[in-house]
């Protein structure tokens, strides 16, 4: 079973003002929990992994927007470069889907799932996800795949929180396992906005009152 790499409860991260964040979120930030050069070594590890399982045939790499779109990139960055310097390469193609369950820290009671899977038929695929909690989203969209026949699925998520009153959905591969703590940056957002932030962070609770309104979107 994909365990990833634990980050203790206890674990309060770092202080913010030793890195590098965008002047327009200082204030809003309460620590760096995992910095963006963690994330890219982890990931580069992710890559060698699921090549060396899934490194013989083409792959579809499936990335769900939009919390994906940073993980997804540089994921395939590194796998790029494997097929680049490695004594075997496959193709990767890729495809996108677009799947909200969550507004602002709360989740939905409707999700939508936008997006053409049908050409996924017969297809080895790669979902890309940044962060699972619940379950919930991952287990829909798997469900909707296999309405679409691929030859394989697995999955790779960037987080998983642990929470304990829940079995949840266990990806194929994990980056990281962390606490259950509202987390942003790196693609993750707060009602849109962090998602232009490099380091994942907490946020402070006066934050998220700030970031509230969607009236904010539109300044
Ligand atoms: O395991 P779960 O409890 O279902 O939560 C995980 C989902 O929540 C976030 O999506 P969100 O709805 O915030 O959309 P986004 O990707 O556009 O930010 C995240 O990207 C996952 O898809
Ligand atoms: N941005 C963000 N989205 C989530 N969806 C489920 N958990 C989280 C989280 O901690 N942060």
């Amino acid at each position: 079973m994909a365990h990833g790499l634990q980050i203790k409860d206890e674990e309060s991260g770092y202080n913010k003002n030793l890195f590098c964040i965008p002047k327009h979120y200082e204030e809003d930030l309460e620590r760096v929990f995992i910095p963006h050069g963690v994330i890219l070594d982890r990931t580069e590890r992710l890559a060698r992994d699921i090549m060396q399982d899934m490194g013989n045939h083409h792959i579809v790499a499936l990335c769900v927007l939009k919390g994906g779109y940073k993980f997804f990139a540089d994921l395939l960055d590194h796998i790029k470069a494997l097929n680049q310097n490695g004594d075997k390469s496959v193709p990767i193609t890729v495809d996108f889907v677009r799947i909200k369950s969550y507004c602002k820290d709360t989740p939905t009671e409707k999700m939508s799932i936008v997006g053409e899977l049908s050409t996924l038929n017969g297809k080895n695929v790669l979902v890309v996800e940044d962060i699972i909690k619940t379950g919930r989203t991952m287990k829909a969209l798997l469900s909707e795949l296999k309405d679409n026949e691929p030859k394989m699925v697995k999955v790779v998520s960037l987080l998983i929180k642990r929470i304990y009153r829940s079995p949840g959905y266990r990806p194929d591969y994990i980056g990281f396992e962390i606490p259950d703590k509202f987390v942003v940056g790196y693609a993750l957002d707060y009602n849109e906005y962090f998602r232009d932030l490099n380091h994942i962070c907490i946020l402070k609770e006066r934050a998220k009152e700030k970031y509230k309104s969607n009236v904010r979107l539109l300044e």
